[in-house]
């Protein structure tokens, strides 16, 4: 299995710059998700990588080998759309194992056959050899389509396509895999199980996985990093805990999980305690910094909802609610405070009962769990 290093990547079309200084060191069997928003570059990077465009400048290794000079089958890479991109008139079998008996048509120098193969796909004729035939029943029955290798891939759900593509993928034992939102097309139920599937195997076979997505949950549940990038570069690269306890920006802040982000001014700094002004009001960090304009970040869930004058808090505020959205375990509170709007999210046990809107409450917040940036 291979790492992939990226140096100084860079891309333009037609004069435009859609990426740029993008460094990438991605380990042996690591599962490194690229997320974003739409346009910012996600798929081009990854495009780069598979071979498909050729960066303006910059350097991409897979494993020991520059690849820049390499065409997309060199480059040993598996990939996966969300498109799916199978062939409709083929059954599963032979969609997972066309690019094998092709692979292994060349090898032999039997370019004739090529077509051979195709004519007879095309009239059912085909015979595999006994070898792919092992190697293609072995993968379906590892993406649990066993019962369904003869069917047409235009007769599966999308779950099932879906992973058709990841089988036809990884029966070339590709040094990387590369997939691009590959669960986009699948409703969310079945996302979630998909999610499961593709991380299975891919610790089971310990591939290295690079996963482009838009979707922030999907990367903070399935990546052992992750790159954030908006506009065309990388802006942070983390694991999904260091993103989400220490975003280096408001927008990461805000992508990677809820947040709660107010514009403050500092206005005291003493005994590793920053105090900032938020309005009319005071709230203490224990962030330091040398800045006087910050962005106050705080996450929903680490804003108390206080019980009675239970207030011990160094941050103790006086709020209205606005909105509760029961959500199962928690409820999550829209709370007025000042004149900003807060998100708080509070567990929720059975027999608890939700607040109103309207209602006043006191709501704490411990300066560990204020971030300044
Ligand atoms: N072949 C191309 N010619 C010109 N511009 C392109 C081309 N491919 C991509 N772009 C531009 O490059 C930028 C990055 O596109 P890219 O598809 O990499 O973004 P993305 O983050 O994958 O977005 P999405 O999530 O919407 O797919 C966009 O502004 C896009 O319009």
């Amino acid at each position: 299995m291979g790492s992939v290093v990226v140096e100084q990547l860079r891309k333009d079309f037609s004069g435009v710059t859609v990426l740029q200084n993008i460094d990438l060191d991605i380990k042996e069997g690591e599962f490194f998700a690229l997320l974003g928003p739409s346009g910012c570059g996600k798929t081009t990077t990854m495009r780069c990588i598979a071979g498909f465009e050729s960066p303006t400048s910059g350097t991409i290794k897979i494993g020991d080998r520059d690849v820049a000079k390499l065409a997309p089958n060199e480059r040993n890479c598996g990939m996966v759309f969300q498109s799916y991109a199978l062939f409709p008139h083929m059954n599963v079998f032979d969609n997972v194992a066309y690019s094998l008996n092709i692979k292994e048509l060349r090898k032999g120098n039997l370019f004739k056959k090529v077509g051979v193969y195709t004519r007879m796909l095309n009239s059912k004729l085909v015979k595999y050899p006994k070898e792919i035939e092992k190697k293609v029943m072995d993968i379906l029955e590892y993406v649990e389509l066993t019962d369904h290798a003869k069917k047409l891939t235009s007769e599966l759900s999308g779950g099932q396509q879906q992973r058709v593509a990841l089988a036809r993928a990884l029966v070339m034992e590709p040094e990387v895999l590369l997939m691009d939102e590959p669960l986009s097309n699948l409703d969310l139920k079945l996302r979630h199980t998909m999610r499961n599937t593709i991380r299975r195997i891919q610790q089971d076979l310990k591939i290295t996985t690079i996963f482009v997505t838009h979707d922030q949950e999907e990367a903070m549940s399935m990546a052992d990093r992750i790159a954030v990038m908006k506009d065309g570069e990388i802006l942070q690269i983390g694991t999904p805990t260091d993103l989400y306890s220490n975003p280096k920006t408001p927008f990461i802040a805000d992508f990677v999980g809820t947040s709660n982000i107010l514009p403050g001014k500092v206005v005291a700094s003493d005994n590793g305690i920053t105090t900032v002004q938020i309005g009319n009001q005071q709230i203490k960090s224990v962030t330091q910094t040398d800045k006087t304009d910050v962005q106050v970040i705080i996450r929903p869930e680490n804003i108390n909802v206080l019980n009675g004058g239970s207030d011990d808090y160094d941050n103790a505020f006086e709020g209205t609610i606005q909105f509760a959205t029961y959500l199962g375990n928690t409820v999550r509170y829209d709370i007025k405070v000042g004149e900003h709007q807060l998100v708080v999210d509070t567990t929720y046990e059975s027999g608890d009962s939700i607040k109103r809107s309207g209602e006043k409450v006191r709501l704490g917040v411990s300066p560990e769990r204020v971030l300044l940036i």
